[in-house]
């Protein structure tokens, strides 16, 4: 017997969002922040992950206008990169990724640190008025936090840091909400990862579900 099931991709993401609105915990959110949230659940499948999500105040308000206004998208991980729908982009906003830079190894090794820290020097240029996407490495949101501890350094408009994994996630979102240098989005704790990061990209690009 032939497996039943529905291949309506509308009716699918219907009855998603359907589900995670009547089973998620959305009360503490702002409207702007609740279609963010509902889109990173559904990326995560996960309804609880709410509980774990952290806005800084107007971060959503601040990210949504930065994008409109046309800010390049930093990411960390060609995972996140790929993952941006080019089509929800307000204004062709440029996404970027350093991590496969052939300076970037070299770089790494010169730093003593991890590729994905050492990619983020090349954001240098790109940084002012961006909006930054960290998905996977703990390392990168670490070395963005050490960079902007420099005041001379440019300031993205908002940062969506949701690194996952057992060393140095929970740390590095930790820092990042204790001292945020520029409006923030995270999921506290070891959760988060690129799906998450990028449903929240792709969240705060529309506002139309
Ligand atoms: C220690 C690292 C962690 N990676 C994790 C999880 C995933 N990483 C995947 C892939 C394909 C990539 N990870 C790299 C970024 C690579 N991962 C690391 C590093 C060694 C150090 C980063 C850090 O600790 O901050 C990092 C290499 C580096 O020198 O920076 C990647 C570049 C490795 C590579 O392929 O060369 C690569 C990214 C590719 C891209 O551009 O998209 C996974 C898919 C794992 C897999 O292949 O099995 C997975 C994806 C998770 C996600 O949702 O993004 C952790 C768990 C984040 C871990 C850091 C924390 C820890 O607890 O270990």
């Amino acid at each position: 017997m032939p497996h039943t099931y529905e291949t309506d991709g509308a009716a699918i993401y219907r009855q998603s969002f359907a589900t995670i609105r009547a089973e998620a915990d959305l009360a503490r959110f702002t409207p702007d922040e609740e279609q963010v949230v509902v889109r990173m659940i559904h990326a995560a499948g996960m309804v609880g992950l709410e509980s774990h999500i952290r806005f800084t105040p107007g971060m959503a308000i601040a990210a949504r206008a930065a994008l409109q206004k046309g800010a390049p998208i930093l990411c960390d991980a060609r995972m996140v990169s790929e993952g941006i729908t080019r089509a929800r982009l307000p204004a062709a906003n440029a996404v970027i990724c350093t991590l496969g830079d052939e300076t970037v190894p070299a770089l790494a090794q010169s730093m003593r640190n991890t590729r994905s820290a050492a990619a983020l020097e090349l954001w240098r240029p790109h940084l002012a008025g961006a909006i930054v996407a960290i998905g996977n490495a703990p390392t990168a949101l670490f070395h963005l936090l050490n960079m902007l501890e420099d005041r001379d350094c440019p300031r993205p408009a908002a940062i969506i840091g949701c690194p996952v994994g057992f060393v140095g996630a929970a740390e590095s979102k930790a820092a990042l909400m204790a001292d945020p240098p520029a409006p923030a989005l995270t999921v506290a704790g070891r959760l988060g990862g690129s799906a998450i990061t990028v449903a929240a990209v792709n969240a705060l690009a529309s506002r139309s579900e």
